[in-house]
């Protein structure tokens, strides 16, 4: 129990949060939707006047018919020196380089002061995918998504990280848990604290982040390693998770998930075996023998989610999806989306990972 003195102390802080965001044009709601390591994230709403002096938020609110942002407000005084001067710069670059795809989550601004940043983004509001997938499983009594289901969610995925790796990103910290929902059912890719651009075509990186869950073998085993090659083994262990409801090497030491990654992934009945060939092509122990995301996008599990896909009665092709220009692809997303009915924040979590290396 917090005591009385640290309770003043708390509410004398978001009081100060409150003015800041006022400032700064924001309406901060005491509403906390989500926390992290050294952050908070509350819903807030632009002020008109806001809207006027930063088109991007305009265009974009002005799409959704509403008001709402997440403010993700970073206490960089409390922070370590690394997290304020390396991982953060590096997840606002992103972001900034990310942006305009329907499925990657929106930076619309960002203000800092010397003691917090705050970060103004897109509000994803219905939870992320590790909950989305428990409360499907505990709905259907069936553990993992339908098929049909993953496979237009996991479009959206590909397509999200098809184009932060073509803007010269690698996100390095795929999982269920940084894959959020909007409330129309739409996918929105966020977290970008460990990414970090991919840079010369033949470069490695040696660092190790995300979760060890769904950490590629190379980078278990302390390798040097390409980043969107490791992108894509966590793409697989994803699937995997969508339909089966679990992880496939669900451990946390690193040498016992390396023993469990040489067995390979073991199938659920019921998983097909198409979606199960596309999940075997991503988990390959050698990096370059992973499906790369052209590849996936024409996967035959795949095709269907392209087929569903048409703006206008023309097809849209997966590199077209989630450009913020193929405004009819995002209509026929969401109403697809809104049929399948993703529900909110609920349900008992089962196969969540928090550990970052
Ligand atoms: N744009 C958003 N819309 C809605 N909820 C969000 C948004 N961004 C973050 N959240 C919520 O806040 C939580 C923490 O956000 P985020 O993962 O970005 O913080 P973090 O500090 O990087 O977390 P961690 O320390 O776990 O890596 C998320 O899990 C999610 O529940």
């Amino acid at each position: 129990m917090k005591g009385s003195a640290q309770r003043k102390l708390d509410q004398q802080n978001f009081m100060e949060q409150v003015r800041e965001c006022r400032d700064n044009g924001y309406l901060l709601s005491s509403r906390k939707i989500g926390s992290g390591a050294f952050s908070k994230v509350y819903l807030a709403y632009a002020t008109q006047e806001r809207m006027r002096h930063n088109p991007k938020l305009a265009s974009d609110l002005r799409g959704k018919h509403h008001a709402m942002v997440a403010i993700k407000i970073i206490s960089t005084a409390k922070a370590p020196v690394e997290f304020s001067e390396k991982f953060l710069p590096r997840e606002i670059s992103s972001l900034n380089a990310t942006y305009k795809h329907l499925n990657v989550v929106q930076l619309y601004e960002t203000y800092h002061n010397s003691q917090r940043s705050y970060l103004v983004l897109e509000l994803a509001a219905r939870g992320d995918l590790l909950e989305h997938i428990n409360a499907m499983s505990g709905h259907r009594c069936h553990p993992g998504l339908e098929e049909e289901e993953a496979r237009g969610l996991f479009w959206q995925l590909v397509s999200a990280v098809a184009h932060c790796h073509s803007s010269g990103i690698v996100h390095r910290d795929l999982k269920c848990e940084n894959i959020l929902l909007d409330d129309q059912g739409l996918l929105k890719l966020t977290d970008f604290g460990f990414a970090n651009r991919s840079g010369l075509k033949d470069s490695l990186l040696s660092t190790f982040c995300g979760s060890v869950a769904y950490a590629a073998p190379e980078i278990l085993m302390s390798k040097k390693y390409n980043g969107e090659q490791a992108d894509l083994w966590s793409l697989g262990i994803i699937l995997y998770a969508m339909v089966s409801g679990k992880l496939p090497f669900k451990e946390h030491r690193p040498r016992r998930v390396l023993h469990l990654m040489r067995q390979g992934p073991a199938f659920r009945p019921g998983v097909s075996p198409e979606c199960q060939d596309l999940i075997r092509g991503l988990l390959q122990l050698r990096p370059r023998a992973r499906l790369d995301l052209q590849q996936v996008a024409a996967h035959c599990w795949m095709l269907p989610a392209a087929h569903a896909l048409f703006s206008g009665g023309k097809q849209v092709s997966w590199t077209q999806w989630g450009s913020k220009e193929t405004e009819g692809a995002k209509e026929k997303g969401s109403a697809k989306s809104e049929a399948k009915g993703a529900p909110g924040r609920q349900g008992a979590v089962q196969v969540k990972e928090t550990d970052h290396g």
